[in-house]
């Protein structure tokens, strides 16, 4: 790699630390300016730019955050690294949230410091800069990556003023290596925000590694995490990489890091505040660069006040926190969702787009889906696969507890009133129920057959459902025997959930 049109300038008080540091990056290669104090760095700064900005943080004159909050505050580019004494985890925390891209700790290990300035001097022209917060969103597609729609490339869609502000918040911090946690209930999209994160990162090339802390057996936590030498345990019959070092130069996603038990914790803290790992079994420690992305569904500040969680670790993982809130709370999302997921369902089975009727979308808006967007999903896969073609029909899970809908989405919605018991029908009009649930369509049905039988497919799905899918108790409620609503349900594909497929 090519250092020689990346300018530095490096603020140290300290005339041989200056003198090392300028040597070691004059050798790779880079543009290196200098500077002794906070006054000497605002006037080198002042007459021109820079791509790195190296400080230090105690200068005889004020502190490097100084400097960053210059460059914050005049919007500029420079990326920042900051180095702060050992042990002072605040400080650097501080930094990170200041919005510098990365920090080392005094004494700073030269190898490290090669290493974090080449991170920082990766993909300068293509990736967002600190501070300069992008109002719309463009993930950077890595080199040879998927196309997009492909799993490794899906977006995060949603036109919410809440998801807007993830997609900003996530184009804002993506190219520092301050560590995020994003939090959110279980299938909210806490993963494809990490995705987000690695493909708008400089880290875009490089691995992207995730790590389902809750899934992994204690004993095997550390040779999982850090890996280990041939004959560290019994099994072990050759030498293999850890999740840190798999995810060398990219990121490493530590998904329900709530779930892991506190000695692992301590294990794992140590590695991020060194960036080095001791594989089991081994006598020397490995240097990893790696950005860490950790997510969660628990409240983790109440599992720190419990004593389950590190407090010092839930520091180190929270620089920065990116929360996504339940679907329930911005069902203003669901139709562009919905679209998508059914696009994706398509995509995969080779099938046309189906299409979602306003009445569905209204169903699904009634319901509090409490899997959110994974659970919008399976019904939407599970609805194409029993779709008989004219239209598709959705049955929430918790039908028969639906939720108000809020009178912002409400708005913005057709009057239909989702998941409310049907009006009763006036005696003189005599209208069955079922025609207020699916009013007859404007134009005549081309599929009359089609059309009637998914009214009846909703009608026979909800007596049952209210019924715990006892058949004799619905079939009394619709006035029909035991032996027709069988023979129905036969017909129309519907399941009891009990026999293991859903209806
Ligand atoms: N905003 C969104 N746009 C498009 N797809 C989404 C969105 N949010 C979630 N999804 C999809 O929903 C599914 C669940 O998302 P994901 O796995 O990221 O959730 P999660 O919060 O990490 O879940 P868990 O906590 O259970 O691991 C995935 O298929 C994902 O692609």
């Amino acid at each position: 790699m090519s250092f020689e049109n990346t300018t530095v300038l490096v603020v140290d008080d300290e005339p041989d630390l200056r003198t090392l540091y300028e040597l070691t990056l004059l050798r790779e290669g880079y543009r290196v300016y200098t500077a002794g104090s906070v006054l000497e760095a605002r006037a080198q700064l002042q007459q021109r730019r820079f791509e790195i900005l190296i400080t230090d943080m105690r200068l005889p004159d004020g502190l490097g955050m100084e400097l960053l909050q210059d460059l914050r505050s005049q919007g500029r580019s420079e990326r920042a690294i900051v180095m702060t004494a050992y042990g002072s985890a605040d400080n650097a925390v501080a930094a990170l949230r200041e919005g510098a891209f990365d920090y080392l700790t005094k004494p700073v290990d030269l190898k490290q410091f090669r290493q974090v300035v080449a991170s920082a001097s990766q993909g300068l022209q293509d990736t967002p800069v600190q501070g300069q917060a992008q109002t719309t969103f463009q993930p950077l597609p890595a080199a040879g990556a998927p196309p997009s729609g492909a799993p490794g490339q899906r977006e995060l869609i949603g036109p919410s003023l809440v998801m807007q502000q993830v997609r900003e918040r996530i184009a804002k911090v993506a190219g520092s290596m301050a560590p995020i946690l994003v939090r959110g209930e279980s299938g909210t999209g806490k993963e494809l925000v990490a995705q987000s994160l690695h493909r708008s990162s400089q880290r875009a090339n490089g691995p992207m590694v995730a790590v389902n802390c809750g899934a992994i057996p204690e004993n095997l936590l550390e040779a999982e995490f850090f890996g280990a030498r041939k004959g560290a345990y019994t099994g072990a019959n050759q030498d293999r990489e850890g999740y840190f070092q798999a995810a060398h130069g990219g990121t490493l996603f530590l998904d329900e890091i709530g779930e892991l038990p506190l000695s692992m914790q301590a294990k794992l803290l140590r590695a991020i505040q060194e960036r080095k790992v001791r594989p089991l079994g081994a006598q020397q420690e490995e240097a990893v660069d790696v950005r860490i992305v950790s997510a969660t569904h628990r409240d983790l500040a109440a599992d720190v006040q419990a004593g389950r969680f590190r407090q010092d670790l839930y520091y180190r993982l929270n620089v920065i926190d990116i929360f996504i809130p339940p679907l329930r709370e911005r069902r203003e999302d669901l139709p562009a969702l919905c679209q998508v997921l059914l696009e994706r369902i398509a995509n995969e089975s080779g099938q046309p787009v189906p299409q979602l009727s306003a009445e569905a979308l209204q169903t699904l808006a009634g319901h509090a889906l409490p899997g959110n967007v994974r659970e919008l999903e399976n019904l939407l896969l599970r609805s194409v696969a029993l779709s008989d073609g004219a239209f598709l029909q959705v049955e929430p899970a918790d039908a028969a507890s639906p939720v108000p809908v809020p009178a912002r989405v409400a708005e913005r919605m057709p009057t239909y009133e989702p998941g409310a018991a049907p009006p009763e029908p006036k005696a003189e009009a005599a209208a069955p129920s079922s025609l207020q649930r699916f009013p007859p369509p404007q134009d005549l049905p081309s599929d009359l057959q089609s059309w009637l039988d998914a009214i009846e497919r909703d009608i026979l799905v909800r007596a049952l459902q209210e019924f715990g899918f006892n058949r004799t108790a619905a079939a009394n409620r619709l006035g029909i025997s035991l032996r027709q609503i069988r023979y129905r349900m036969e017909r129309l594909q519907i399941h009891d959930p009990s026999d293991g497929v859903q209806p």
